[in-house]
């Protein structure tokens, strides 16, 4: 599509999330299709947040930018730090090789999704041991050395970046022949999945071994706040192992509508990369309610609130409020 539109030298610019070499690709398709025109690649990869993006973009942490380390490929750098140096201050915008900006982002995101997994991990202990998760991620977190960010104990990591830029950072290890590597990293979705399953089981014998026939409000279905982003949220898993052991579970997201958590639900795993009219649209195996009304919570026997980590109150561990609504309902 560049080679068929290019009249002129053009620099190219990767935003998305791409494997390491990707660039070089990108390079070789140009460079036959060319007639000519001369390209350079640069990697600029993105590192927005949903649901804080506008904010992300006008402020970010850093800007970073590769390219290839030619007269060429530095003034092709110079070229798009000039523009972001019109609202970003120089000393966050970072220069480097193609590759080492190509591989930072995969490894910012692995290393953001490790520290979620070390504090799920870490959840379990605390869960067995009468130590408080929160108490113990604000503890480590005061070390200047590991910060207080993404410290915060959930049902697990979801969006549509963390697991697939860590499966691709798998996959490359693989391609290098670096099993150790790969083996480390696929063990941070190794908890992410543990950490869900475990969470679907607390819930189970929270209440009597089973959840069948029991109604179970879920509040919150997307993958954070202030999104209504579903793709790889933990609520799928959670609402689908309740599913599996027959509970009526009724969700409610402001932000989701109906037709999308029934979609979801209906998916298998990473279906939501397809195409929409490639998705299965139906119902999911099990009984659920339709959209709950945020009042049904008071006739549910159980309510989960999975969406927000960050709205658990101090000293409390996900699932804590589940017990504090039971104990309500016994008392
Ligand atoms: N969502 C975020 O917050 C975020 C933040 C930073 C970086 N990123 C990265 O940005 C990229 C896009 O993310 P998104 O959330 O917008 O995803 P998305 O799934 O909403 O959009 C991807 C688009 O690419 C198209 N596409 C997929 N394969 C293609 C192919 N082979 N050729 C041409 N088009 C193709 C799809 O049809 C779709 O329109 C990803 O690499 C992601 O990792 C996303
Ligand atoms: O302490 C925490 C922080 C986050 N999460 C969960 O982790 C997931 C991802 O959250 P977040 O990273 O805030 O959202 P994303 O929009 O997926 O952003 C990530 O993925 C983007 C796409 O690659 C990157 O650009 C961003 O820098 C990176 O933060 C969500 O399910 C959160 O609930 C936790 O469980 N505990």
């Amino acid at each position: 599509m560049i080679g068929d539109v290019s009249r002129s030298d053009k620099i190219v610019v990767e935003k998305s999330t791409v494997p390491v070499k990707t660039a070089e690709a990108i390079e070789k398709i140009l460079a036959h299709n060319g007639r000519g025109v001369r390209y350079q690649i640069l990697s600029n990869p993105e590192f927005l947040a949903e649901g804080t993006a506008v904010q992300d973009l006008f402020s970010p942490e850093r800007v970073l930018i590769g390219g290839r380390e030619t007269p060429e490929g530095q003034a092709a750098v110079k070229a798009l730090k000039d523009v972001y140096a019109r609202w970003v201050p120089e000393d966050r915008i970072i220069t480097t090789n193609l590759w080492s900006a190509e591989l930072s982002k995969l490894a910012a995101n692995a290393f953001l999704a490790q520290r979620i997994s070390s504090v799920n991990a870490i959840s379990a202990l605390c869960e067995a041991t009468g130590a408080d998760v929160a108490e113990v991620a604000y503890s480590i977190g005061k070390d200047k050395r590991i910060g207080p960010r993404f410290l915060s104990a959930s049902v697990g990591f979801g969006g549509s970046c963390f697991q697939k830029d860590i499966l691709s950072l798998v996959y490359i290890c693989e391609c290098y022949a670096l099993p150790e590597v790969a083996e480390y990293w696929r063990q941070v979705i190794g908890i992410n999945d543990y950490q869900k399953s475990r969470f679907v089981n607390r819930v189970v014998s929270s209440m009597f071994n089973t959840v069948a026939g029991k109604k179970v409000a879920v509040l919150g279905f997307a993958f954070k706040k202030d999104t209504g982003d579903t793709r790889e949220t933990p609520a799928i898993d959670v609402c689908r192992g309740l599913l599996g052991d027959k509970a009526v579970v009724c969700i409610y997201d402001p932000q989701v509508t109906e037709e999308q958590v029934r979609r979801d639900l209906a998916m298998k795993k990473f279906d939501w990369d397809h195409p929409r009219h490639l998705q299965p649209v139906g119902e999911p195996a099990g009984q659920q309610e339709s959209r709950l009304q945020p009042h049904v919570r008071r006739h549910a026997e159980a309510c989960l609130h999975l969406r927000w980590p960050q709205h658990r109150r101090p000293g409390e561990a996900p699932g804590d409020r589940l017990h504090r609504v039971l104990h309500r309902q016994t008392a």
